[in-house]
Order: C-alpha cells, then structure tokens, then sequence
C-alpha cells in the first residue's frame, strides 16, 4: 500500500488508528483455549469487531514467536484474514548486519505479505538499507520510543543534538516518506511538535495512547501534517477491554471511541 492509498483509506474510514494484535494466551478468554488454535480465533474475532475503525494491524511478532512454530502459523493465518486494504504491520524491531537484514526482510516481506516492518537504527545505514531494498514496503524505524527507558541513549546529546534527532535527520538520507515512517512513542507528546518539524512529511507510527496513558488529543494537535501522518497504535486497552465471552464486543466499543474522536481530530480533511 503506497502513501497515498494510506491517505484514502484514512479518509474514508475517518481513523488513524492501528489495532495491535499482542495476543497472549495468558489474557485471552479462557473459552477459547479450547480451540484449535485460540490465537488464530481470537484475532479472527477482533478483526471482524474492529476492521471497520480501524486503518492497520501491528501484530507484535514476540507474542508469536514465543509460542514456537504454532505461533508462527497463528501469525501467519491472521495475516491473510487481514483485509487487503487495511496496512499491515510486522512489528518485530529488527536490523543487523546487511546479509543478515535482508534475510529479515525476506522473512517478513517474502514469506509472509506484511507491508512494513518496525527496524532498530541501532547498526546504522547498511542495517537498514535491505529492508529498504523492497520498492513496494515500508521500514518503520524506532527513532523517539514510548517507553520510560527511552530517555537512557534516545536523549543522549552530541553537537546539540539528541540522539534520536539525529536518527530522524540522517535516516532521510536514505529513503523517502514513501517508504520510511518512524516510531514516536504517543508519552512524547509534548515533543510532537519538535519532531513534526524535523520530518514534516512522514508518516509517524505512534504507539502508547490506551494502557499506556499517551495523550491523542495532543498527539493528534501536534502530530497531524497534511495527509494526516499518523497511524495511532492501541493494543490491550482494545483487545482486552474483556476476558469474557463479551471480548468482541467490546473491542468493538473501545475501537469505535477512538475512531470517534479521530474523526474530530481529522475534521479538515473529511
Ligand atoms: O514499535 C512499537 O510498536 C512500539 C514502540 C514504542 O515506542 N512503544 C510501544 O509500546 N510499541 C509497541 O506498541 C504496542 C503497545 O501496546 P499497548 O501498550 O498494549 O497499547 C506493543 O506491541 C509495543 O511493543
């Protein structure tokens, strides 16, 4: 999906959020352990309560993985019932050394169809460059996190720059907005502004608003360029709303609240 069919679908739906599918079987209804495989029907229902609020899926690829090669098919089921126009997400925070990054590129974007991948800057441009090597996919790459332990190298400051400043500067080097969006963790709010402004026209992955406490009125005040670039992530505020039969349903309700005030927020465009 290119920039913009994101743009159109954003429009269209009136949302810009991203429903993370950090599905663990430890939260999960327990009616559903019986299952042949619950993860794979807990994400078909979330889907089907939620496809119509929402613009993306960000599957955390952990929650997968650390179920063996049963979650990998999970994964990978989930992945086709996902509606082909919505934008699909691998977050699994990869990059290496670039013989072993284009094997996670091949992984994610070969063996199964994801859109875009999150990708650690860490290792630098070489890390980086064989996930950009795939024309039609999208490199998401960590630069402001929303976790509290951002602030021990993000913040970090050489010639009057933080380190994730510079992450933003440079990796514009590499790519265009077309194919490179960044992680900005939505606990950062009070510095969107800042970070709008040294990528005015990329799409920002903005993880952290639900369970996490970040602010999307502010988010969305500070953040929003002229196609919206956001996709606003939400996970276990929506898909855990209930542990009870009800889940669905719910998810269903907390979905629909963000998209609603989303619609707000996007009154310029629709
Ligand atoms: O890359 C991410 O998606 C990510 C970056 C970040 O800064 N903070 C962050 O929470 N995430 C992910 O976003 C999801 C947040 O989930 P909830 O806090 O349950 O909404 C998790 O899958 C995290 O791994």
């Amino acid at each position: 999906m290119n920039r913009s069919q994101l743009f159109e679908q954003i429009k269209k739906k009136k949302s810009y959020l991203c429903v993370g599918l950090d599905t663990d079987l430890q939260k999960i209804p327990k009616h559903l352990l019986s299952a042949a495989d619950p993860v794979f029907e807990f994400n078909k229902q979330i889907i089907d309560a939620t496809h119509k609020y929402t613009v993306a899926y960000k599957p955390n690829i952990a929650f997968y993985e650390a179920l063996g090669p049963k979650g990998w098919e999970s994964l990978q089921k989930t992945l086709e019932y996902i509606p082909k126009d919505i934008f699909t997400i691998a977050d699994a925070k990869r990059g290496d050394i670039g013989n072993t990054s284009s094997l996670y590129a091949r992984a994610f974007f070969e063996q199964m169809n994801f859109d875009s991948i999150t990708v650690a800057p860490y290792m630098g441009e070489d890390s980086v460059k064989p996930f950009l090597d795939f024309k039609n996919k999208w490199v998401i790459l960590l630069a402001h996190t929303s976790n509290p332990g951002s602030s021990d190298f993000q913040l970090f400051e050489s010639n009057g720059r933080k380190l994730y400043e510079e992450v933003i500067r440079k990796s514009q080097q590499w790519s265009t907005p077309d194919q490179l969006m960044y992680v900005v963790g939505a606990t950062q709010a009070e510095k969107m502004q800042s970070i709008r402004a040294l990528a005015p026209d990329h799409f920002f992955l903005v993880p952290g608003i639900g369970a996490q406490g970040g602010d999307l009125e502010m988010v969305s005040k500070f953040g929003m360029n002229d196609h919206c670039g956001l996709l606003v992530n939400s996970a276990r505020a929506i898909i855990y709303a209930s542990a009870e039969k009800d889940f669905s349903k719910r998810a269903s309700e907390e979905a629909a609240k963000v998209q609603q005030s989303m619609e707000i927020y996007l009154h310029a465009f629709t």
